[in-house]
């Protein structure tokens, strides 16, 4: 017979207990047979006041106060206190709903109420700190740009959608990424892509004229998925030498996955937004938003693109094998064909996972930033008739032929066209905000910023400053981007115009970005004039990655020109 002392004990740590007319049963885990002890009143003394439900409620209570009493603790012990703070609260939800509307409206405010630099909001149980001062942004983009990497929980997130192409990479791990792609977007590389624009460009303006037949009344017309479709077909083309042909149809595999991905990640269920907030507190909770189906599905559709991606890599490494072989030039100018080739010279060579996420990288990073950029200038311009006019006479008349213009006659003939993109750049610039997340204790602005702060850097606000743009900040001005001296001072640094960031992480196909803006702006304003659907109303925006319409579309009144 075991000692009294053994069986209480083992009865204790098992929890099970049934209880019955003549004492108490127990059982151990996994043991069937049922073991009645002599010691049976006193166990019944240790185990009687034990009630399983009661310990569940204790323990979940635990588990619902104790959390968010730390995070509030943590809040409130945070030197990030000392910065100010932004007005306008929700008591729960702290400033979060308004930087969610309509994009930028808010921070911006803000920003020109308390003094520049640097500003605070509350995200439900976290801050952020806003910067805008130009010494500061230097530190955070340039200087120090590694020690302020993408979040962790933002970093888990890109990563299901995007494998660990040079967006997500932090570290020694990006900078081998972008040095393997710089010559790919080297500006001579841009220059031999340019050609690739303008055989999308002229479908668009075939399908709009399917879709507006009249040259003497508008139609109605929501621009966005042509726009889109358009430069995802451009990306294709120059990315990977890969033809999507998403304006004429809908059943190619690698469109319809990539769709799938990115269609609208704010569609997101709630319970993935609330896990990404907690896991800037608590990383571990990224697991449980990596179960829901929205994430698994996501995972599924990224195993289609890889195996995509990957037989095109295959390819790739085909041709350049034959022209090698042959003794022939290798002639390919997608990005793809040449990552693939420098690759061969590196040292340090990228490996085939890492060549094939650069495939989705440039999809993500390529085709939605640029169709919202020409989604904007075409409202702009709808607003704007004299703009619009006098945009439409400088291309008609500088080139009144239909041709494919090369990237110099692109870059430095239309200096109003020119204007016109920069200035809706930085006006409705479509990556609105980015965030980082400080690695280590740091000073921003005489602030202290303890490691693991969350740091917003914010184009849609810094772009609106006057105390950067002068008093006319917010106008939609390209005038001021012809004359040289209308732009202040404080305007003159890389840190007040972010729409393609700065430092090591700028935007990498930046130059091929403005080129293709232009290159579809000219097929479009030789056919089309736009007009706004409803006089002088405000279009809302959202913007998870990329700014868009809140509603996803944007009407606009189209008509034709005559003769085209
Ligand atoms: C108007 C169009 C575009 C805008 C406004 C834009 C803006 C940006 C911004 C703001 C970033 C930095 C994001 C961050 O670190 O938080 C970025 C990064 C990047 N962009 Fe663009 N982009 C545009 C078009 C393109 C195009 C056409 C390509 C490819 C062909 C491209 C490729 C990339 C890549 C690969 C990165 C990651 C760079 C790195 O982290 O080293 N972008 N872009």
């Amino acid at each position: 017979m075991p000692p009294a002392v053994k069986m209480e004990r083992s009865i204790v740590k098992d929890n099970t207990y049934l209880r019955d007319d003549k004492g108490i049963a127990f059982f151990r885990s996994g043991v069937t047979q049922q073991t009645r002890s002599p010691e049976i009143p006193r166990l019944k003394q240790i185990v009687a006041p034990h009630n399983p439900m009661s310990t569940i409620l204790i323990t979940a209570a635990i588990a619902v106060v104790i959390p968010p009493l730390f995070l509030l603790y943590s809040l409130w012990n945070s030197p990030l206190r000392a910065i100010p703070l932004a007005p306008d609260a929700d008591i729960l939800l702290g400033h979060l709903p308004k930087v969610e509307a309509d994009t930028g409206v808010w921070p911006r405010k803000w920003s020109q109420m308390l003094p520049f630099g640097v500003f605070r909001t509350r995200f439900i149980f976290s801050w952020r700190v806003w910067v805008t001062d130009p010494k500061a942004l230097t530190k955070i983009l340039v200087t120090s740009a590694y020690d302020y990497p993408k979040p962790p929980s933002l970093i888990d997130f890109l990563s299901i959608l995007l494998g660990r192409g040079v967006l997500v990479a932090e570290g020694v791990e990006h900078k081998k990424q972008r040095r393997a792609l710089d010559s790919a977007f080297s500006l001579q590389q841009i220059k031999d892509l340019s050609d690739m624009f303008w055989s999308p460009g002229r479908i668009l303006s075939e399908k709009w004229k399917e879709a507006v037949p009249s040259q003497t009344e508008s139609t109605r017309l929501d621009i966005c998925p042509l726009l889109s479709r358009c430069t995802l077909d451009i990306i294709g083309l120059a990315g990977f030498d890969y033809n999507f042909d998403s304006m004429n149809r809908e059943d190619d595999p690698l469109a319809k996955a990539y769709n799938i991905l990115f269609g609208h990640p704010e569609n997101a269920p709630i319970i993935v937004h609330i896990v990404s907030l907690l896991a800037e507190t608590f990383p571990r909770l990224v697991s449980l938003r990596n179960g829901t189906k929205f994430i698994k599905n996501i995972v599924q559709q990224r195993e289609i693109v890889e195996k995509i991606t990957q037989s095109l890599l295959d390819k790739k490494r085909r041709e350049l094998k034959e022209a090698i072989d042959n003794n022939t030039p290798h002639t390919k100018k997608d990005i793809l064909s040449l990552l693939v080739r420098d690759n061969l010279g590196l040292e340090d060579p990228l490996t085939d996972k890492e060549i094939t996420d650069q495939c989705l990288t440039f999809l993500a990073a390529g085709h939605e930033t640029t169709s919202t950029a020409l989604t904007w200038t075409l409202q702009r311009l709808a607003d704007n008739p004299t703009v619009q006019e006098k945009l439409r006479k400088e291309i008609l008349e500088k080139y009144p032929e239909d041709r494919n213009l090369t990237y110099d006659e692109l870059n430095n003939s239309l200096p109003y066209l020119n204007a016109v993109v920069r200035e809706v750049l930085r006006i409705d610039s479509p990556v609105p905000m980015t965030i980082r997340q400080s690695a280590k204790d740091d000073v921003i602005c005489g602030y202290t910023i303890p490691k693991n702060s969350v740091i917003m850097v914010a184009p849609a606000v810094i772009h609106f400053h006057p105390d950067i743009w002068g008093p006319d900040a917010a106008e939609f001005k390209p005038e001021r981007f012809l004359d040289n001296n209308a732009i202040p001072d404080t305007a003159r640094t890389p840190f007040a115009n972010l729409t393609f960031l700065a430092g090591p992480r700028n935007c990498i196909g930046q130059k091929f970005a403005l080129a293709e803006m232009k290159a579809l702006l000219i097929c479009i304003l030789r056919s089309f004039s736009f007009e706004p659907d409803v006089i002088g109303q405000h279009v809302e925006r959202n913007s998870l990655l990329v700014m868009r319409p809140k509603s996803g579309q944007l009407h606009l009144r189209v008509k034709r020109i005559e003769g085209k």
